[in-house]
């Protein structure tokens, strides 16, 4: 589904991110680990095409097959919402504060399909449902929502199109962690429903075990590890995974969780 090639991200005055390669199967949960500006960021801007213009970029980036970093702008946005979709770190950014919750949900479905006013209109309030927030909302803005709704709202969106990849870059890092945790139950749970694979990236292996079955840790954009998540965490082999292992306050493997995922909010 995406196989990352040799990826190298530069700025005019030194190289950030080393050679990095990186795959993510059909419907595959991979994380990816590394302290505060080791690049995780700066790779999922080369994936999603968003690098700032002063970066440069090498290496080959596929998602199915195609190479992203040799496709056009109109190509790229064609892909966003239906192939690739994306959350971050602070909802309130990436939804458009001057629209309800039910424009900004709808927006991917108004530029991939040609569906009616009606249609969209039910499609919204049935991807609600599925992010665990009351149909009332739709008619509220951004600012008049949680932290936490923001992300649901967020995920809604991602979502609605279907795409077969999310990448969710640090999406629970700005939620305190009773709602990061439902935010976290409700990625799995609506990834695997739908069948769509996910790259997350996290500094905290308390998070990156609840959600990946496998994972890559970087240190200085450097992938310095890579493995099934379990064998990571039971045999780290890089003294680096052995900090972020010990620096996580506690570690799950992935789909033992029953948490409520609404609580909280
Ligand atoms: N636009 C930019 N111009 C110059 N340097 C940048 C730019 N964006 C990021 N960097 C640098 O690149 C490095 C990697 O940043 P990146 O945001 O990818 O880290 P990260 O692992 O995502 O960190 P965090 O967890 O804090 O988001 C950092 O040293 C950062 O300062």
């Amino acid at each position: 589904m995406i196989d990352i090639k040799n990826l190298v991200i530069s700025t005019p005055s030194q190289e950030i991110v080393h050679g990095v390669d990186l795959h993510i199967d059909k419907a595959e949960r991979v994380g990816l680990i590394g302290a505060s500006g080791s690049g995780k960021s700066l790779i999922v801007q080369a994936i999603l095409g968003i690098l700032p213009p002063s970066m440069s970029v090498q290496g080959e980036i596929f998602v199915n097959s195609r190479n992203v970093l040799q496709m056009s702008d109109t190509e790229r946005a064609s892909m966003r919402g239906t192939v690739m979709s994306a959350v971050f770190q602070n909802p309130m950014t990436a939804l458009n504060p001057m629209v309800t919750v039910e424009k900004n949900i709808e927006l991917p479905l108004k530029m991939h399909y040609s569906l009616s006013r009606d249609e969209r209109h039910s499609r919204v309030e049935e991807a609600l449902t599925h992010v665990g927030l009351e149909r009332e909302i739709m008619s509220r803005y951004p600012s008049q929502i949680s932290g936490g709704q923001a992300q649901r709202v967020a995920i809604a969106e991602a979502l609605i199109g279907h795409p077969q990849v999310l990448i969710a870059d640090e999406p629970t890092t700005a939620l305190d962690s009773i709602v990061q945790q439902g935010i976290i139950n409700l990625l799995v749970q609506r990834t695997e429903h739908q069948g769509a694979a996910v790259l997350f990236t996290s500094h905290d292996f308390s998070v990156i075990s609840r959600v990946a079955q496998r994972c890559y840790v970087i240190n200085n954009g450097e992938i310095v590890e890579e493995g099934d998540l379990e064998s990571i965490i039971n045999s780290p082999h890089h003294d680096y995974t052995v900090q972020l292992i010990e620096a996580a306050r506690d570690i799950a493997i992935s789909g033992n969780d029953t948490v409520d995922s609404s609580r909280g909010e």
